[in-house]
């Protein structure tokens, strides 16, 4: 099993990025975990209370969670991924059975950030947009598919999502073996990296 990480500022296209590599793959060849389905629970706190969780922080996420379901993966065992709701600020409940692959993308903004997770990667990618290009990106996504209003972005942009971009995520730029800059469509990148895939497979 060759196992991928994918991480990178929120916005930046880590998303694109990895559903531009499905797209040159063969089906049935690629499974994903989403950093984001691994968010702790939070069932026991009100909304009010959820709102206040700094989601950019390493803590927010169950990472002892996404290594023991890796580690089942490559010892060829499905795991059933929980599912995220972004709107409610928690799971749902609900779990996709992931069936382990010959390549598992692992992709989210802190997964370069914990040390067990990032030794487990064979290949380590960090999506590169600038700041401004990723809080547009993000205002526009959290409005349209969040539920958010520009206030409430804004709000958690300087008070969460800046610092803890600056402190967590942007330093583990220095363990990517390949950075992709994504202010524009970026095509030679993302063929590069499929011709890596094929090479390994
Ligand atoms: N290279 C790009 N150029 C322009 N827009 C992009 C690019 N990559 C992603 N986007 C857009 O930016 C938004 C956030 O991208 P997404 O892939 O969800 O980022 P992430 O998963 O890193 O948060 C989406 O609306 C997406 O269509
Ligand atoms: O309940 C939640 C959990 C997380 N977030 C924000 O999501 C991004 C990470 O997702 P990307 O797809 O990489 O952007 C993170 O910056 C959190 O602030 C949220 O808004 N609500």
């Amino acid at each position: 099993m060759l196992i991928i990480g994918i991480a990178g500022g929120t916005g930046c296209g880590k998303t694109t990025v990895v559903n531009q590599i499905l797209n040159e793959l063969p089906e049935g060849e690629v499974g994903i975990l989403w950093q984001d389905s691994y968010y702790k629970d939070t069932s026991h706190l009100s909304y009010d209370e959820r709102i206040k969780i700094n989601f950019d922080h390493p803590r927010s996420i169950d990472f002892d969670l996404i290594v023991a379901h890796l580690k089942d993966l490559k010892n060829n065992k499905p795991i059933e991924q929980p599912v995220y709701s972004f709107v409610k600020h928690n799971r749902t409940g609900d779990a996709i059975l992931t069936h382990p692959r010959k390549v598992m993308i692992v992709e989210g903004i802190l997964i370069l950030a914990n040390p067990e997770l990032r030794d487990m990667f064979d290949i380590k990618i960090f999506v590169h947009a600038d700041s401004d290009e990723r809080l547009i990106r993000r205002l526009k996504r959290d409005i349209k598919e969040r539920g958010r209003d520009l206030d409430e972005v804004l709000n958690r942009y300087q008070t969460t999502l800046k610092p803890m971009h600056n402190q967590f995520i942007e330093p583990t730029k220095e363990y990517a073996d390949i950075i992709i800059p994504t202010n524009k469509h970026n095509t030679v990148a993302i063929d590069i990296v499929r011709t890596i895939i094929n090479d390994k497979l």
